[in-house]
């Protein structure tokens, strides 16, 4: 699914209404449809309603929920912001229509004509939407705080009402939504981690926008979703045998964390590698053998309670490696990557210590091997490639890195985001706050490991792995709960991930 900015937005607009063709204010009239029918499916039918509308088409979805509500017998108050102009045309419609029905009408055009929200009304936020070109200040900003002091349960049409839609609002004075009602595709504002208190719930509703204009707009953003996961997904091939699937190398753990190895190998194996060796210090050797008996095992010095060597020799005959998880801040990891680098020049997945080990040795960053995936959270993309002001420029610099390096970074997080090097940036649209726990980046790396070593490019690669790990939270979750989700879960459900497909 294609994530859009605003004027890709309103481009969508224009095309619908010219196509198909629909007047504006048809369009209009089906967008607040929609919301209105979700109030009525949600629980919110025979609620009282206090509704705070702009004079942009925003406001005008508002005043078309209200006439809905209003000619459904529901208590609706509609407030409406002065701007010091008529308002849009349909807007201007709107109001008109409004007039026949019992809401009640006010014009709020200072502090002094703000009225206070009864206790238990259901806000709705139609104060400024997508067409939004500046900060919210003087009445609109207090109007704003007045719904969020009022602790009433808000919803926000579109938009909640001060949030820029493709651009960083930090700042900003933004309505605090339980939900976000908007249409037809996600927009940027959704995505970003900086947003979270704003925007609550989001629900996209279908107001029957053009497909045909997809075919003609291109954007930088895509939403990675079921259909796209499905077209990226190999069938296995009734004649293989596991030479066919490659052969992968997991170079992890160390004395204390051989956890995160044997996550990272056995998400590998669930992913449908063909062959997997793990390469672990002498002290995991048992462990390894025991945790992952379908994997091989190499230890850097055989015998020995030794907590740092990884075997580092024949690393060429490997399809791909994957990197990092649970190495520990061992100063040998530098070396160590420099060897791996060095003899296999295949794409492979670099995670966690791996990645600490080349912010800490920047001249690292030039010799991986082009086509690599690299999986930071937040606070190792920051020790690698430097802090940003806001979620937005954290994404700009992840695809400028991903280019100037030819690498696909995944930075991780509720929205994971997979930079490109061709400049193209994909948001995953799976996974819940359940799967925030020690672990599950380790079960990131060995299923992107497993993918590589199976031949999908590393594009594919980066895309299913994140969707197929957030699918398997999902339905762990749904089988147990969020807050008891472990790591391990995420590789017991991947094959149920995969099955979903
Ligand atoms: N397909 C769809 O998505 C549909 C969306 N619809 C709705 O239309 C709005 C967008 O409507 P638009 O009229 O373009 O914009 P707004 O209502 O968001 O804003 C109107 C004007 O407000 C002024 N403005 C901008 N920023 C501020 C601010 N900080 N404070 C005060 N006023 C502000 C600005 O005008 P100026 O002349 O003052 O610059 C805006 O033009 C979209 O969000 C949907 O809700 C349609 O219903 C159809 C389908
Ligand atoms: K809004």
């Amino acid at each position: 699914m294609q994530i859009f900015a605003t004027e890709q937005i309103r481009a969508w607009d224009e095309y619908t209404i010219r196509h198909e063709p629909i007047a504006s204010v048809d369009l209009m009239e089906r967008a607040a449809t929609a919301c209105y029918d979700w109030l009525l499916q949600n629980n919110y039918k025979g609620k009282a309603f206090t509704i705070f509308c702009g004079k942009g088409n925003n406001g005008g979805d508002g005043l078309v929920i209200a006439r809905l509500l209003a000619q459904t017998n529901h208590a609706v108050t509609v407030n409406i912001l002065e701007f010091g102009h008529k308002g849009t045309v349909d807007f201007q419609i709107n109001l008109a229509r409004l007039h026949n029905t019992t809401a009640t009408i006010r014009f709020v055009s200072s502090e002094e004509t703000v009225h206070p929200i009864p206790t238990g009304d259901v806000v709705i936020d139609a104060l400024l939407g997508s067409g939004i070109n500046r900060p919210a200040d003087g009445l609109t900003a207090h109007l704003i705080q007045h719904i969020n002091n009022s602790n009433n349960e808000v919803i926000a049409i579109d938009i909640p009402s001060g949030l820029f839609v493709d651009h960083s609002s930090r700042g900003n004075i933004v309505i605090k939504a339980r939900y976000t009602l908007s249409f037809q595709c996600f927009k940027p504002a959704f995505l970003m981690p900086e947003n979270a208190a704003g925007i609550g719930d989001v629900h996209l509703l279908n107001i029957g926008l053009l497909p045909g204009f997809l075919a003609i707009q291109d954007s930088p953003f895509q939403l990675v979703d079921q259909q796209m996961a499905q077209q990226l997904l190999q069938p296995r091939k009734p004649f293989s045998h596991k030479g066919d699937y490659g052969h992968a190398a997991i170079i992890a753990g160390s004395y204390g964390m051989m956890g995160a190895a044997v996550l990272c190998a056995r998400a590998c194996l669930r992913s449908g590698v063909g062959k997997l060796t793990c390469h672990v210090p002498a002290v995991g050797y048992n462990i390894m053998q025991t945790s992952v008996p379908e994997g091989m095992c190499k230890t850097g010095s055989p015998g020995e309670n030794d907590n740092t060597g990884h075997a580092t020799q024949e690393m060429d005959k490997y399809d791909t490696i994957g990197i990092g998880p649970g190495l520990g801040p061992n100063p040998a990891n530098v070396s160590l990557l420099y060897s791996v680098f060095e003899q296999n020049r295949r794409p492979m997945v670099i995670d966690a210590d791996g990645l600490n080990a080349i912010a800490r040795e920047k001249a690292l960053l030039n010799k991986i091997p082009l086509g690599s995936i690299l999986t930071p959270h937040p606070k190792e993309f920051e020790r690698l490639f430097g802090k940003t002001a806001n979620d937005y420029d954290r994404i700009q610099l992840a695809l400028q890195t991903a280019t100037d390096n030819n690498l696909y970074i995944v930075l991780k997080g509720r929205y994971s985001f997979i930079a490109s090097p061709d400049g193209k940036g994909y948001f995953n649209s799976t996974g819940n706050p359940g799967m925030a726990s020690g672990g599950t980046g380790d079960v990131l790396t060995g299923m992107i490991t497993g993918l590589l070593a199976q031949q999908y490019s590393p594009l594919h690669a980066a895309i299913l792995g994140v969707f197929l790990h957030g699918r398997a939270g999902d339905l762990a979750a749904a089988y147990a709960s969020q807050p008891s989700l472990i790591a391990s879960d995420l590789v017991d459900f991947l094959g149920q991930a995969y099955q979903s497909l």
